[in-house]
C-alpha cells in the first residue's frame, strides 16, 4: 500500500465542484451499523475534531484505517463515545470517498507528499496588493494546485486601502477568475465581508495566502459571529504556531464552509499532472487530441499552435495556459 498521496481512490474522484458538498453521506456499511457520521474540523497532534450533528468530538483513527489518513474536510464514520464530552475519545472507523483533494508536495522539511484539504470545491487565494507586494508567480502557482485538484478558485485581493486593484487584475483577465476586493475597514465597518461570504454560500472553500497578507483578518471577518458563540469554540483554541493543521470553520448562516489552512511559504507543484490543469481550460482540451503522448504542451509538436492558429481558441489562452504550466519549475523565490 502507498503510503501518501496518491491512492487510486483518491485520484479516480477528481470531479467538478460539488456545491451542496458540506452534508455527510447517509450509506453506512453493515460492519459499523451504530457508526456516526462526521465532519473533520481540524487534526491537532493526531487527535481529530470531528463535527458529529453540533457536538465536537475528539477521535482517533481506528487500527482498521491501516494509513490511510483523514483530514479537515472528510467526511467520516465514527463509533465510540460520542457524547464530546471532555477527556473521551472516540475512534474513525471509515473515511468516505473524497470529492477532491488539495495536495501539498513534499518539500525539504517533509518528505511526503500530503492531502491537505479535502472535499473542498473552491480554492480562495488571499493576496495582498501591497505590504507585501503581490506575488503573481505564487498566485499562479495557485491556480495551477486549484485546477489540478479540481476546485474553482477565487482570488481574494486585500488591502485595498493602500494600492489598487486593476493593474493586478489585468494579467489575469484571460482566466475567467473570479475576484473580490477588501480591506481591513471595509471588512469590519463596510460591505466586504457580505461580499466574500455570497461567494462561499453552500460551499467548501479553501484559504490559502501568504503570511502577512491578511488572511486572518479576512478569516475572522467572515466567521467571527460563529467564533464567538459556537461549538467550535474548543477546537479554535489551538495554538497559531503549533499546529500545522487546517481548520474548518463555518459560515454564520451555516451553509458553507471556510477552511483556513496554515500560510502557504511555497506551494509544491511536483505531483502536478498537466492534462488536469487544462481541464480548466474547456476551449484548449479538445485541441490536445493531436499532442504526442505525454505532451507537456509547450514543446515544438505540441498540436495546441495550430488549435488556435486555426482559430479555435484565443491565443491569450494558450499563452496564459503555458504561463501556468510553467510555474511547475521551481524558481528562487517561490
Ligand atoms: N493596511 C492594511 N493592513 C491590513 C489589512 N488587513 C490586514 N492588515 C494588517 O496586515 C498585517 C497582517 O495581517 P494578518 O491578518 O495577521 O495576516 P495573515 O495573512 O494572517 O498573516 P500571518 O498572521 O503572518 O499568517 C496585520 O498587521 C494587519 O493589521 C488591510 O486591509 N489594510
Ligand atoms: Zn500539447
Amino acid at each position: 500500500m502507498r503510503r501518501y498521496g496518491k491512492n487510486p481512490d483518491e485520484d479516480d474522484v477528481r470531479v467538478r465542484p460539488n456545491r451542496k458538498g458540506n452534508r455527510p453521506r447517509t450509506t453506512i456499511r453493515p460492519k459499523h451499523e451504530d457508526a456516526a457520521e462526521g465532519f473533520v474540523l481540524t487534526v491537532d497532534r493526531g487527535r481529530l475534531h470531528v463535527l458529529i450533528e453540533d457536538r465536537t468530538v475528539v477521535a482517533m483513527k481506528a487500527r482498521e484505517l491501516g494509513r490511510k489518513s483523514a483530514v479537515v474536510g472528510d467526511r467520516v464514520a465514527v463509533v465510540g463515545d460520542l457524547s464530546g464530552a471532555k477527556d473521551t475519545l472516540a475512534r474513525i472507523v471509515r473515511v468516505e470517498e473524497r470529492s477532491s483533494v488539495l495536495r501539498r508536495t513534499a518539500d525539504d522539511d517533509d518528505p511526503y507528499e500530503r492531502v491537505v484539504v479535502a472535499n473542498a470545491d473552491q480554492l480562495a487565494i488571499v493576496t495582498a496588493l501591497a505590504d507585501p507586494e503581490p506575488r503573481p508567480r505564487l498566485i499562479d502557482r495557485c491556480l495551477v494546485a486549484a485546477f489540478d485538484a479540481g476546485l474553482e478558485p477565487l482570488l481574494v485581493l486585500t488591502k485595498s486601502d493602500l494600492a489598487p486593484a486593476e493593474k493586478l487584475m489585468e494579467s489575469y483577465g484571460s482566466f475567467g477568475i473570479r475576484y473580490v476586493v477588501t480591506s481591513r475597514e471595509e471588512l469590519t465597518e463596510g460591505d466586504a465581508a457580505d461580499r466574500v461570504r455570497e461567494k462561499l454560500e453552500g460551499r467548501i472553500t479553501a484559504f490559502v495566502g501568504h503570511s502577512g497578507v491578511g488572511k486572518t483578518t479576512l478569516v475572522n471577518a467572515l466567521v467571527e459571529r460563529q467564533r464567538a458563540t459556537g461549538h467550535v469554540n474548543a477546537v479554535t483554541g489551538r495554538g497559531r504556531h503549533t499546529t500545522t493543521s487546517a481548520l474548518a470553520l463555518p459560515l454564520p448562516t451555516g451553509s458553507g464552509w471556510v477552511i483556513d489552512t496554515p500560510g502557504v511559504r511555497s506551494f509544491g507543484l511536483n505531483h502536478i499532472d498537466p492534462s488536469r490543469v487544462i481541464h480548466a481550460f474547456p476551449d484548449l482540451e479538445p485541441g490536445t487530441e493531436g499532442c504526442p503522448r505525454a505532451c507537456s504542451h509547450d514543446e515544438p509538436d505540441c498540436a495546441l499552435d495550430a488549435w488556435v492558429t486555426d482559430g479555435h481558441a484565443d491565443p491569450q489562452r494558450l499563452y496564459s495556459l503555458r504561463r501556468l504550466l510553467s510555474t511547475r519549475e521551481r524558481r528562487e523565490g517561490d
